[in-house]
């Protein structure tokens, strides 16, 4: 039975639902822009509490996926995200949504901002993107990253957490300042671009 419905004969014969584990928005937006046709990405129409107690963005990737997908029991999608900062040791990585949980992303960013003072700058946003389809018990987990540093200051007000003081590599506007183009240059655009070519491969495989 081939995981995806793909081709015959050339012409698409059908897609394949997935839901993205999250209770972000913004994920399931950005996961849409750069699925494959075959894919039909929607938001999970539950929304399920998931402590994320992992130490790693794959630990709480992987969470997320299997206690979606055994709930909804369909094929799902999950990310965990995050900053990393080099010169604070990488914080605040896997707590970068826990960090001054309180207080809004414009409090976050100063703050870190006023960490920073006088030290190194590089960053980058690391996702890790997973997939897990119950019924055939499948499991594929795919990591990957944008490197970056951080703004002296907040610009921009496009994109979502942190984007508004994040400076990818080779460019010298933020995130915030360029929602569109980060649409591409992401960590999540990057991670979820490998997954879906890993699972094409094991369908194609499948249907040999
Ligand atoms: O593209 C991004 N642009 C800016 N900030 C970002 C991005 N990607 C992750 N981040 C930050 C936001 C949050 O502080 C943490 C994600 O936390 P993370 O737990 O993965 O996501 P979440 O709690 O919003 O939704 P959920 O866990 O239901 O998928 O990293
Ligand atoms: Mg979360």
């Amino acid at each position: 039975m081939e995981l995806i419905k793909l081709k015959k004969g050339g012409v698409m014969v059908g897609t394949f639902r997935i839901y993205v584990a999250t209770t972000n928005p913004h994920k399931v937006e950005e996961i849409k822009e750069i699925a494959p046709e075959w894919a039909e990405i929607l938001p999970s129409p539950e929304k399920i509490e998931v402590i994320e107690d992992g130490e790693t963005f794959l630990e709480n990737s992987v969470k997320k996926a299997i206690v979606y997908g055994k709930k909804l029991k369909s094929p799902v999608i999950a990310d965990d995200s995050g900053l990393v900062i080099y010169s604070l040791g990488g914080f605040p990585g896997v707590m970068s949504a826990r960090f001054m949980e309180e207080y809004t992303y414009e409090e976050k960013m100063k703050t870190i901002l006023k960490m920073l003072e006088g030290k190194d700058r590089k960053a980058a946003f690391v996702c890790s993107a997973t997939f897990f389809d119950f019924q055939r018990n499948l499991l594929v987990s795919v990591e990957d990253r944008v490197e970056g540093y951080i703004a002296e200051e907040i610009r921009g007000t496009g994109g979502f957490g942190y984007d508004p003081f994040f400076v990818p590599e080779g460019y010298d506007r933020t995130f915030g300042e360029m929602p569109e183009l980060k649409k591409k240059l992401s960590h999540r655009s990057r991670a979820f671009r490998k997954l879906f070519s890993i699972l094409s491969k094991i369908s194609e495989s499948e249907s040999l």
